[in-house]
């Protein structure tokens, strides 16, 4: 049964690198690109960070399973004590394919359904979030330092919401829902770097009405609430991994240090 320390979180922020770094061998020297049943991209990079965060995950604690989008075939559900490792090797697949360097490697590790440890590294932009229960949530500064990172309140009086969106999903309820929220300016922005964004208080909130899995939004998810702020579902209701045979995410909300509006 993992513990979560420090020592756990760091060894997860080294595992994200090395597939980060996985990844960018193959970014700088060009790859093809294949689709899979879903007609969602897949490239080499995803399967060689899949390769080296599993391999090092089962390193570490060779008793939790691990549910990776480029292997969920092998996964058989939580251990006994309710913990499985969730992971998205490389998440913005469209972004690294188009080269504007909005990607992410993904590691989560799930207790009881909920999210308890979170790394994010966006290794083209050389940045890296993490959080763990009970240790709060940071960012890792240039000298390699962890820096407390926290959510934003929402705009004062007359200033517009600063919205992330997806570059691939736009639709007519978001319009909607865009505009009940009011006065906004919007910001698109691949990956799960979005949620990271509010977390580190760089905007205000991000909604999602479309579809992502589970892997998508576990980690993020972590650094979103250590940070204070909130990944929840319409009803309001934080993200929940209990169930992972359906990997599916209802639509969700990412809100910074702020009930909701409305
Ligand atoms: N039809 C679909 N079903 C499930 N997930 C989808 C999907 N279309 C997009 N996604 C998820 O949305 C992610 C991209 O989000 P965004 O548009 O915010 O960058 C994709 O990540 P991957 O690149 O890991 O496949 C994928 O997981
Ligand atoms: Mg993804």
């Amino acid at each position: 049964m993992p513990t979560i320390t420090k020592a756990l979180l760091k060894s997860v922020e080294q595992l994200a690198w090395e597939a980060g770094e996985a990844i960018m061998q193959i970014y700088r020297r060009g790859f093809s690109v294949e689709f899979k049943a879903d007609k969602s991209p897949l490239t080499e990079a995803d399967k060689a960070a899949h390769e080296v965060i599993a391999d090092g995950l089962q390193m570490f604690t060779p008793d939790v399973p691990i549910l990776s989008e480029e292997d969920t075939q092998s996964f058989k559900g939580a251990n006994a004590h309710g913990f499985y490792w969730l992971v998205d090797p490389l998440d913005g697949t469209k972004e690294f394919i188009k080269r504007n360097d909005e990607f992410t490697v993904n590691i989560a590790l799930i207790e009881k359904g909920r999210p308890v440890l979170g790394v994010v590294v966006a290794p083209a932009l050389k940045l890296t979030y993490l959080a763990a229960k009970r240790l709060g949530a940071f960012k890792v500064d240039g000298d390699g330092q962890w820096q407390p990172i926290m959510a934003s309140l929402p705009p004062v009086a007359g200033q517009p919401w600063r919205v992330l969106g997806s570059r691939s999903h736009a639709n007519l309820r978001l319009s909607a829902w865009l505009g009940e929220l009011g006065k906004h300016e919007i910001r698109p922005m691949g990956s799960s770097l979005k949620a990271c964004f509010i977390a580190e208080g760089n905007a205000d909130v991000y909604p999602r009405f479309g579809p992502t899995s589970l892997w998508d939004t576990g980690a993020a998810q972590v650094v979103v609430e250590q940070a204070g702020g909130r990944i929840v579902t319409l009803d309001n209701h934080p993200l929940s991994y209990a169930t992972p045979e359906q990997v599916l995410n209802p639509d969700f909300v990412v809100w910074g240090r702020s009930p909701s509006p409305r």
